[in-house]
């Protein structure tokens, strides 16, 4: 197994071998940095790129798509819907996860079986955000149980817990593992009583294997490789101070070259029986993969039904969401009537057509931060959750791309329609129903383009590149708008700027709403003499047509699918990316 770091690559596990027996809980013990997590990510597929070697089930070569239907894989940090309920993250995963012939009784008995035996029937109506980190992570076996699957991987799940929790999380494992899975963990330094629950141990050195046996074998192991555990020593914090090099490099080598580096087998119980590759072909028949053939779909249910599942909890989520929804609107609402009074009667006024420019340049500026900042600060958290869910096969990527385009719907058109009525009559723009559905139709829109900037960079990016890259990015979008520059003094050379920024399509797109439409000319109250109040010589000077609207509405359109396709792939090639 191999990454690359910095242009070159390191070997990260030195040809490590190994058994994985079935109604076994498996620790993968090893100092810091001695490639338990790689390990993992290996054995359970989730690296992809790098690695080397094969790794065998029930003696043949793993086929990925069966073998990720009978696993699944717990990362480290609870991935969880902090805002959704147990029994809500429960039923989106049982919906998601069981076939849908079951009904809705039939998957409320798993759910309550699994909750029950996980100790988490209490906490049923308790958002997840509010669990403690053992009911957490025990949530997050619970997630992954529901299919029933035969091997699971849990990167560190005594991390960061109490003893008690700990205890409580192994002793789960290993009750989980008895009743006929596979479960490997890695743990970093057990305790003497957690310690010996685990069923069989897996030490890793610098990537290499120094032992591989039951937890009760270990200690005649390092006696018989003289190395002996003191009495009263614990000894899964001796074979980690050995593996770290404290009793001498040469001590490695020599448990490497004893366990041969994972190959030896003589330290499990009764190691005879344990089954040679081509034993355990006849074992299994090819037949039997039939049995395990997938369906039409790599995901448990159709792509129909994990979209109205998804756009279900993403309605729920949205209902809670305190910021993505509820501040959304508060602000569209705060800063339209700050907006307002700023401008207040800027639109029928000849004397005060430069400042109502400017007023519908700052809309735009709206439009285009808050949709966009919004996605870019709260994607990446989101985006940890759906690697998760997408690696264990909850949904398809599409059906998630799809529910949360549908989902966020809603909140922007109100968000979106509040503004604009407020703006729009605090300032006087013209009553007129046609040109404030052209001004909601161009505001919409940059919300929508805005938006998937942000989907883009928050796909791509981790908040603090994301939060600098965002309004960076935008100056020049800012600046090919036409508003500081006007189109026509822009240089021959930049001109291009002018058709890629959206913002320019924007604004020409709100001038229009407002001054396109034959707009007679307009009152000039207080003054002898005002320059703009005839909308003809406003648009010549600020260099725009009024017969723009349905082109700036084409190309918005046309950006809009561009960005969104780019994010969607960008996304796709994320997922892997990661892996
Ligand atoms: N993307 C990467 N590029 C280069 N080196 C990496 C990369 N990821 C991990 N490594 C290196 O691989 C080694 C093993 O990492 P890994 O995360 O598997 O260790 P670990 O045993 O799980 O450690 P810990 O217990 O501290 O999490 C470390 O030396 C680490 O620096």
């Amino acid at each position: 197994m191999t990454k690359q770091s910095c242009g070159r690559y390191k070997q990260i596990l030195h040809g490590v071998n190994g058994r994985l027996r079935p109604r076994q809980l498996v620790a993968i013990m090893g100092p810091s940095g001695a490639g338990k997590s790689t390990l993992l990510d290996v054995l359970s597929g989730y690296r992809i790129t790098g690695v080397g070697g094969a790794v065998f089930l029930n003696g043949r070569g793993r086929i990925m798509k069966q073998f990720k239907k009978m696993s699944c894989y717990i990362q480290q940090d609870d991935r969880l819907q902090g805002l959704l309920t147990v029994g809500e993250n429960m039923s989106i995963a049982a919906n998601l996860k069981l076939p849908t012939s079951l009904d809705r009784y039939e998957k409320g008995e798993v759910i309550e079986d699994i909750l029950t035996n996980l100790g988490l029937y209490e906490h049923s109506n308790t958002r997840a955000s509010q669990l403690s980190g053992g009911q957490k992570k025990r949530l997050s076996i619970a997630l992954e149980l529901i299919n029933n699957p035969l091997i699971m991987f849990l990167d560190e799940p005594t991390t960061g817990l109490d003893s008690s929790s700990c205890s409580q999380v192994v002793q789960l494992c290993r009750s989980l593992a008895h009743q006929g899975r596979t479960i490997v963990c890695t743990v970093h330094q057990p305790s003497a009583s957690l310690f010996a629950l685990f069923d069989q141990v897996y030490v890793l050195a610098a990537g290499n294997c120094l032992y591989q046996g039951t937890t009760q074998n270990l200690v005649p192991y390092l006696e018989q490789a003289g190395i002996p555990c003191p009495i009263y020593h614990n000894p899964a914090d001796y074979v980690i101070e050995v593996a770290c090099g404290e009793y001498g490099e040469d001590k490695i080598q020599l448990l490497t070259t004893k366990a041969e580096n994972g190959r030896a087998l003589e330290w499990f119980n009764d190691p005879e029986s344990i089954p040679s590759m081509e034993s355990l072909r006849k074992q299994f028949p090819l037949s039997v993969l039939r049995d395990h053939e997938t369906g039409p779909y790599d995901e448990e249910t159709s792509q129909s039904n994990q979209r109205s599942v998804l756009i279900k909890r993403g309605f729920l989520k949205a209902k809670r969401d305190a910021t993505m929804t509820h501040l959304r609107v508060l602000v569209n609402i705060l800063v339209g009537i700050m907006l307002g009074s700023l401008f207040i009667n800027a639109g029928n006024e000849g004397s005060r057509v430069l400042e109502n420019y400017n007023l519908l340049f700052a809309i735009l500026m709206h439009h285009m931060m808050s949709p966009m900042m919004l996605t870019i600060l709260t994607f990446p958290s989101e985006m940890s959750i759906l690697s998760k869910e997408h690696f264990n096969r909850w949904y398809s990527l599409g059906s998630y791309y799809i529910s949360i385009t549908i989902v966020d719907l809603p909140v922007s058109i109100v968000s979106c329609f509040l503004f604009s009525v407020i703006v729009y009559t605090m300032s006087s723009q013209p009553l007129e129903l046609v040109r404030f559905a052209m001004f909601f139709a161009i505001s919409m829109y940059t919300v929508f383009v805005a938006q998937s900037v942000g989907l883009m960079i928050g796909a791509a990016f981790n908040v603090v590149n994301g939060t600098f890259l965002g309004p960076a990015l935008s100056v020049p979008m800012m600046m090919f708008a036409g508003f500081g520059v006007t189109l026509r003094d822009l240089p021959s050379y930049l001109y291009w700027g002018s058709y890629v920024s959206y913002l320019r399509y924007g604004l020409e797109g709100l001038i229009n709403a407002i001054y396109g439409l034959n707009r007679p000319n307009l009152a000039c109250d207080d003054e002898l003499y005002c320059h703009y109040r005839y909308p003809s010589k406003f648009l010549n000077e600020i260099a725009m047509s009024a017969d723009m609207f349905w082109w700036d509405i084409l190309a918005l359109t046309v950006s809009l699918f561009v960005l969104r396709i780019g994010a969607f792939l960008l996304l796709k090639w994320k997922l892997n990316a990661v892996r």
